[in-house]
């Protein structure tokens, strides 16, 4: 069993370079299927889906690899398989591009259900909305579901809610449809944004994304290309958490500070200072932390995402603080793993309730999901004693050589493989 060991070490100082965004280089690593040519991605983090990703490439045909400079080089040009193994895609979350993508390049994929962060509930029925509005038959079997079309048809689609996933997916889906595509409530999130830009500079007819609706004039043909993945707007953000946290003064390089703007709004509330450069964001914690509420919502509302590493945050504020995630009701499984730290936090229906200020003292934790993990790591900086998070597979889908960045900023932290400890007791899960 591996575990994360951290150990307090005074605020954190220095800076980190921000690595390209996971879930923009995953619906870009699926896009690059739908090219004609070579594509080439700079900027693709080292992330355990990647490595999903490079089976499923195996699997289809896909010639993947990474270069010693470490872009990753794609020839889409012979693939020919559009089935993907349901064990494969159920691996991570962002599966569901391929079906978007293969769908439009080959008339019919088979896939297995998308996996990821477990949140309860998270469908992808406006995904099929959007395949079907195209033109597809969509058919759903037990662990797999396949998606046909003879025809792709350009289509009128308004999304029931906002959602990220599906936007990207439709426009994949639609960007070789004949004719005119409309998505109406569509997601703005900067990956949105990336992925739009990616297909338009092979040759895509995009128009919009960024706004709630976007327009897309089906073309027969894509070049290839080369693109380069936006920075990490979730893990810049949880370095400047950290700041707050420890009281400490970081830098995150090589970000687009737009990208971040409600985390900054929320951090400058609770007492964390920020300057803004043209490419980097330097957060000043002062070792008071403000109270507040926070409700997430779709970009470019607070993050989902950022919900869990602000959490740790705020209970090291003194009063109430409520943390409500109306994206993912159920995203509070780091709740119960905090409390084992010693923090005042409830969770009641879609809220956190805290009352920070409480001591943290060290203890074995589970990691359930990405950022919950890094909630608990963000914890383990100021707890007393030692703070040990199993789940490490679940903060390294996220972050990549964590371990070594927080390290560089000054952090007492350390990766291990088992411990007799936790065997004795046999507390090491919790
Ligand atoms: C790989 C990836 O990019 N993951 C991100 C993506 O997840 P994911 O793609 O799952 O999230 P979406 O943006 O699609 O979901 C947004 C909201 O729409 C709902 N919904 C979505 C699709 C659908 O068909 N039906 C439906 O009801 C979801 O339950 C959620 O409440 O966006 C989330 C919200 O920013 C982030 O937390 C995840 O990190
Ligand atoms: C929820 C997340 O990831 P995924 O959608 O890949 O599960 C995340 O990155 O916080």
């Amino acid at each position: 069993m591996r575990y994360i060991r951290v150990q307090p070490a005074g605020p954190l100082q220095g800076s980190v370079r921000i690595p390209g965004a996971k879930n923009s280089a995953l619906a870009l690593l699926a896009a690059s299927c739908l090219a004609d040519d070579i594509v080439r991605l700079e900027g693709i983090p080292e992330l355990d889906d990647m490595r999903q990703i490079a089976g499923i490439a195996q699997g289809i045909g896909l010639r993947m690899t990474r270069c010693d400079n470490g872009d990753i080089e794609l020839d889409p040009r012979y693939i020919y398989s559009a089935t993907i193994d349901p064990g494969k895609a159920s691996a991570y979350r962002a599966s569901y591009y391929f079906a978007g993508a293969l769908l439009a390049k080959f008339g019919r994929v088979t896939i297995g259900f998308p996996g990821g962060d477990d949140f309860k509930s998270r469908p992808i029925d406006q995904h099929m909305k959007a395949f079907e509005a195209l033109g597809a038959k969509v058919t759903l079997h037990d662990d797999h579901y396949v998606v046909e079309a003879a025809e792709l048809k350009g289509a009128d689609i308004y999304f029931d809610m906002i959602t990220c996933g599906a936007t990207i997916n439709s426009m994949l889906a639609a960007v070789r449809a004949r004719g005119r595509t409309v998505l109406y409530n569509a997601a703005v999130d900067p990956e949105v944004v990336d992925t739009a830009t990616l297909l338009c500079q092979f040759g895509a007819r995009i128009y919009g994304a960024g706004t709630r609706c976007i327009r897309i004039e089906g073309v027969p043909y894509l070049n290839g290309g080369i693109h380069t993945v936006i920075p990490d707007r979730l893990v810049a953000g949880t370095f400047l958490i950290a700041a707050g946290v420890t009281g400490g003064q970081v830098t995150v390089q090589d970000v687009i500070p737009e990208h971040l703007s409600s985390c900054l709004s929320k951090l400058k509330e609770v007492g964390v200072e920020i300057e803004t450069g043209e490419s980097s964001i330097t957060a000043y914690g002062s070792g008071q932390v403000k109270a507040t509420r926070i409700r997430t919502a779709m970009y470019p509302g607070f993050a989902t995402d950022l919900q869990q590493p602000m959490t740790a945050l705020l209970l090291l504020a003194r009063g109430k603080s409520i943390v409500t995630d109306k994206v993912f009701p159920h995203r509070f499984n780091h709740v119960p793993q905090l409390r084992r730290l010693g923090a005042e936090i409830e969770q009641r229906k879609e809220s956190a309730f805290i009352r920070g200020g409480r001591p943290l003292i060290g203890d074995w934790v589970h990691a359930t999901d990405v950022r919950a993990g890094m909630a608990l790591v963000l914890a383990g900086l100021v707890a007393e004693g030692s703070t040990r998070i199993t789940g490490v597979e679940h903060v390294e889908r996220g972050y990549s050589d964590i371990i070594g960045s927080l390290r560089s900023l000054g952090a007492s932290l350390s990766l291990h493989e088992q411990d007799a400890e936790a065997g004795q007791f046999g507390y090491g899960c919790v």
